[in-house]
């Protein structure tokens, strides 16, 4: 783990070791087997009441949730505690951090902030997806408030909804990363579309290499205000940066492109014809492309990965589908609505 720490739904949370009560080390990681994780983060062990701690443990089985507590106690004072919380030593897993390495984030108020400043609450819930990523917390009465929430929460974040999904053909090397950007921001980012200045064939001076007419015909905002830019690219980098790294071992440092909201309407034909992101001399250092629907009021408008078996890919609003820029990518007609998308791309620094 960094020293800064960002607990906003869809972050991740980086990986961390820290001693059980049997003095070994034992991974953050570890604890996902695909199910949501509840990470209850106290400094003191003796402070929480063992009827609310039983209702979390109760609601955490309820939901599918696999319970891990992190507490500021030493391992031979955590021992008697944990007794009298009626916990058996490895169910749930209690690691122990009286130094606070990793708990002072864990516990800090706010958003980003680094080990060793003052402590937030005394204890909170952090819920994550079976993807180590944030789902929410509970700071307030945190061990109540988990315990009513997390049946909602875990089930709105599970990862299991292809399960009914038998893929017979090849699969593009995609990533669909869900929750990157929040309704809100999605929203916010169609509105600036909307005042932005934009032609009825837009054209992004980035192709300017290919004959564009045949190529693209899209209506695209390219955001320019410094605060929208960096909202976008620090959402990207949180939480698309680590999965580049776990899912395609893609550990470059890394800039983006412009951010740009591409809009497709059924009604003007606009269309993204096959292309790849990196052909051009200028474009050469695109690792990965970002394409994330900010609506899902239309029909059509799938990415397509001709490469591969023409897979069509419609991610949620919200949701990134991120992907090599070497590979071929086409979007099928919008045939019902209009279709925003905010597309970028991860290059590699120098
Ligand atoms: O509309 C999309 O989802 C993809 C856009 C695209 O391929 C690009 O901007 O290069
Ligand atoms: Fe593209």
């Amino acid at each position: 783990m960094t020293n800064m720490l960002s607990l906003r739904p869809g972050d991740r949370v980086p990986d961390f070791a820290l001693p059980g009560l049997d003095g070994k080390l034992r991974k953050f990681v570890w604890s996902f087997v695909g199910d949501p994780v509840a990470l209850l983060a106290v400094a003191d062990l003796t402070a929480l009441d063992p009827v609310q701690f039983a209702a979390l443990r109760a609601a955490c089985e309820q939901a599918s949730t696999t319970l891990l507590v992190v507490a500021g106690n030493e391992i031979a004072r955590a021992t008697p505690a944990w007794t009298k919380l009626g916990a058996a030593p490895e169910q749930p897993l209690l690691l122990c951090d009286p130094k606070g390495q990793y708990l002072s984030a864990l516990l800090a108020q706010g958003g980003a902030v680094a080990f060793g400043q003052a402590m937030g609450p005394r204890q909170r819930v952090i819920v994550l997806d079976p993807n180590q990523r944030v789902a929410g917390t509970f700071d307030t009465r945190a061990l109540l408030a988990a315990a009513e929430g997390i049946g909602a929460l875990a089930a709105s974040v599970r990862a299991d909804g292809g399960a009914d999904l038998l893929l017979k053909t090849a699969m593009a090397p995609v990533m669909v990363l869900p929750r990157v950007f929040e309704p809100d921001f999605c929203t916010q980012l169609i509105r600036l579309w909307g005042k932005g200045d934009h032609g009825d064939s837009g054209v992004s001076s980035r192709y300017g290499n290919v004959d564009m007419a045949k190529l693209k015909r899209t209506e695209d905002y390219m955001i320019v205000e410094p605060m929208m830019q960096k909202a976008v690219s620090d959402r990207l980098a949180y939480r698309i940066g680590p999965e580049l790294t776990k899912v395609f071992a893609f550990d470059r440092e890394f800039t983006f492109d412009a951010h740009v909201v591409l809009s497709y309407s059924a009604e003007g034909k606009h269309f993204f014809a096959a292309h790849r992101d990196n052909g051009a001399p200028v474009t050469a250092d695109r690792a990965f492309a970002v394409s994330l629907n900010l609506n899902d009021d239309f029909e059509g408008g799938e990415l397509v990965f001709p490469e591969y078996a023409g897979v069509r890919v419609s991610p949620p609003a919200g949701a990134a589908a991120v992907f090599s820029c070497g590979l071929l990518h086409k979007v099928g007609p919008v045939t019902r609505g209009r279709r925003y998308v905010l597309t970028t791309f991860f290059r590699q620094k120098r």
